[in-house]
């Protein structure tokens, strides 16, 4: 198994800022599945602040798992983790919760609430034992709820909303948590690909004014390449980090796809079908 290969520790345009997200021979899977599987061999990255970041990768190669174990909703198989730059398997869960948010692809358990509730929820580290909110956190909620245009929506029972207004909700929550690391699995799937653009814009915004790191995983690379400051690329064995340039020189965007299927065209910077 190969380690990543990482690009980005070979530009010359400056030192690094220290990472706010960090895996050292991180090795992810399922060693209870029959047979156990470890995938993408061993992840070597570091993140700095500021930064939008994508994972990309064929289906079934391992992004939503990578998401998961960063997030620490499933252990590593092996290696570590670091968050802040502190081992995150060593961080008390509410320290945690207050470095990093996450959401994932399945719907919130709470579609009963109206938007501003569940949103609301993502200051779940910050408040009393009774929930009771400041108004500090009353603030980040307003804020987040602007960031995804959803004033209108704010009184909506969620359960009355289409998967993509759901998608901007649960992408609100993350913000209202006000987490310096964001972490999505698929957060454009249900949005059209004017939403899309808008909330990868409206992502790298946040990451660029406010300092905070947004890494999700995707199959729009096209858009990841046009909008991202880091992709990782998965594949079964091994992985590519660096920025979409570096990429697109190394060419590792060209062996993504079988290419008698499609085809990356460097002088565009976009996918092709083979015909
Ligand atoms: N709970 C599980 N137990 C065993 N294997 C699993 C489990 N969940 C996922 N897998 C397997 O792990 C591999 C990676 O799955 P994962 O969902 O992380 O891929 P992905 O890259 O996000 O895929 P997609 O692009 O289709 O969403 C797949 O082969 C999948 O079948």
């Amino acid at each position: 198994m190969e380690s990543t290969e990482d690009l980005s520790r070979k530009s010359t345009n400056g030192q690094a800022a220290d990472p706010i997200l960090e895996a050292t021979g991180l090795r992810i899977g399922y060693p209870g599945a029959k047979p156990p599987l470890s995938l993408c061999g061993e992840l070597n990255f570091g993140l700095p602040s500021g930064l939008l970041a994508a994972v990309v990768g064929i289906n079934g190669v391992g992004k939503s798992t990578l998401l998961r174990t960063l997030g620490g909703m499933q252990p590593e198989l092996s290696g570590e983790i670091r968050i802040g730059g502190k081992p995150a398997a060593k961080l008390p869960a509410q320290r945690r919760a207050r470095l990093q948010s996450l959401v994932l692809t399945e719907p919130p358990a709470s579609r009963n609430l109206t938007v501003t509730e569940l949103v609301a929820l993502g200051r779940h580290p910050y408040t009393n034992w009774i929930g009771q909110h400041t108004g500090e956190d009353r603030e980040c909620i307003e804020k987040a709820l602007q960031r995804m245009e959803l004033g209108n929506l704010r009184e909506r029972p969620c359960h009355t909303l289409s998967d993509g207004q759901l998608q901007r909700v649960q992408i609100a929550r993350a913000l209202a948590q006000d987490t310096p690391l964001i972490l999505l699995d698929e957060p454009t799937t249900h949005l059209d690909l004017y939403h899309k653009v808008q909330i990868l814009k409206g992502l790298r915004a946040i990451a660029h004014d406010t300092g905070k790191t947004v890494l999700f995983t995707t199959h729009e690379i096209d858009l990841a390449i046009q909008l991202c400051d880091r992709i990782l690329i998965l594949h079964r064995d091994r992985s590519v980090f660096g920025d979409p340039c570096q990429l697109i020189e190394q060419g590792a965007f060209e062996k993504l796809f079988p290419e008698e299927t499609v085809r990356f065209d460097r002088e565009s910077g976009a996918f092709r079908i083979a015909k």
